[in-house]
């Protein structure tokens, strides 16, 4: 059986709420950034990773860019989506992030990541646990 993890950078619970939807889609193991090295993640056949847009466009900096930067090269071929919440933007970190991923040759989840305004809903955490449902599937 191939092994799904899902990873997640979040300051304010909006895109742990997110994770943890996506998690319980997809049966995966739920980390935050700070509790799985990149070299341990890369030991998973499956991600789904969650960052929230910040600083101004990009992931956050002090963690998950790190992190991402150091498993960037380990993505080839590997089953990958992608989802974070945003603020008052229009999703160009997710964009720039996705086209990262699809450039470090992950098999990418659908055509864009998965981004939801600020605090989930109930349909935006339906669509996280659909995405993971997705990554899990095949
Ligand atoms: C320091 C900081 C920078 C941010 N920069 C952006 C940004 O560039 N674009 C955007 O759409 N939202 C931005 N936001 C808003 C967050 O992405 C938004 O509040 C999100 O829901 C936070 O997710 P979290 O609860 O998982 O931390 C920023 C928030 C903070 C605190």
């Amino acid at each position: 059986m191939s092994k799904t993890a899902v990873i997640y950078w979040s300051g304010t619970g909006n895109t742990e709420a997110m994770a943890k939807a996506v998690a319980e889609g997809a049966g995966a193991r739920l980390f935050t950034v700070s509790e799985i090295s990149a070299g341990e993640a890369a030991g998973y056949d499956r991600l789904a990773l969650g960052c929230p847009a910040m600083g101004a466009e990009v992931l956050e900096e002090g963690e998950f860019e790190p992190f991402f930067t150091a498993l960037e090269g380990r993505l080839s071929g590997k089953k990958l989506a992608l989802f974070g919440s945003y603020g008052w933007g229009d999703g160009q970190w997710m964009r720039d992030w996705y086209e990262r991923a699809e450039g470090a040759g992950a098999d990418l989840c659908g055509d864009e990541g998965l981004i939801l305004n600020e605090t989930p809903d109930a349909a935006g955490l339906e669509a996280c646990k659909a995405l993971g449902a997705e990554l899990a599937a095949g």
